[in-house]
């Protein structure tokens, strides 16, 4: 799936939201989209779904089946939970044994028989989220999928979503609080001042991110800097030798 040159804003008045943003997402890619508040990653979000259109640019090679979570689950609609997975799963031509596999994982069958806007905000998350899952989604979007979510299910959730990328399904997700940091493999990407940028992977468990410092100093220092710095926990190669002009100033 391909994001290229795609720039949005609301209204022709608005403000640019997102500006010339570009990503290529394969098969099995699951991606944080973080950012400050306001900057525009349910915009993004959105839009990969498909649920806004590009005023320019485009979305292309988006997979068949999409599941859309939205950070706030409209729980004001008269129906039970049950009724409206049902109406949910007919509508995607899925067989309702899914909504019974989808409430056990998401911890939500005691829910089944409640009406929605009877639902606390968690519960009715909960509910958003089972509607995206029911169609195996080939590309799923969910947006701040951890918020108010309970211990248990925010503890399943990354393997939900691990079980989504491991069968060829493109993940992306709004994430904040960070819950998804420790997913091996994760793409992130941030939104800031209109422009998408990929950010560096975080490191996997067991390893640790090291920044590499070229440092030059005099030959008759170099030994108890080093020593200085492994103290402080460094890990110092010295490397060699270079010569350089250096002025009376730098060099005192
Ligand atoms: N339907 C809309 N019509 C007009 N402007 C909108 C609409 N939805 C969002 N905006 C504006 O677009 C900008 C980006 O909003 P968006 O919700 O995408 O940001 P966000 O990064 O997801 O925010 P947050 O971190 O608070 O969830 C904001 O200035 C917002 O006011």
């Amino acid at each position: 799936m391909r994001i290229a040159s795609l720039s949005f804003r609301y209204g022709r008045r608005d403000p640019w939201i997102l500006s010339d943003a570009g990503l290529v997402l394969d098969a099995g890619d699951v991606v944080e989209v973080t950012g400050p508040n306001g900057t525009g990653k349910s915009t993004l979000l959105r839009l990969v779904a498909g649920l806004l259109r590009p005023v320019r640019g485009s979305v292309e090679d988006r997979p068949r089946v999409v599941g859309y979570a939205p950070e706030r689950f409209p729980a004001d609609q008269p129906f039970t939970v049950s009724s409206y997975l049902r109406h949910m799963a007919a509508v995607r031509r899925v067989s309702t044994d899914a909504i019974g596999r989808w409430s056990e994982r998401l911890g939500m069958d005691h829910l089944l028989g409640q009406r929605l806007p009877d639902l606390s905000k968690g519960s009715a998350h909960k509910v958003g989220l089972a509607q995206a899952l029911l169609a195996e989604p080939g590309l799923l979007v969910l947006d701040e999928p951890f918020a108010g979510l309970d211990a248990a299910t925010r503890a399943e959730l990354p393997r939900i979503i691990e079980d989504v990328s491991a069968r060829g399904g493109i993940v992306v997700v709004s994430d904040h609080q960070g819950d998804l940091r420790a997913f091996p493999g994760l793409r992130r990407c941030e939104v800031r001042d209109r422009v998408v940028r990929e950010l560096e992977p975080v490191a996997e468990a067991g390893e640790t991110a090291l920044t590499v410092l070229e440092v030059a100093v005099d030959p008759s220092r170099a030994s108890d800097l080093a020593d200085r710095l492994r103290a402080e926990g460094c890990t110092v190669h010295i490397t060699g030798r270079i010569t350089a002009r250096v002025t009376r100033e730098a060099a005192g």
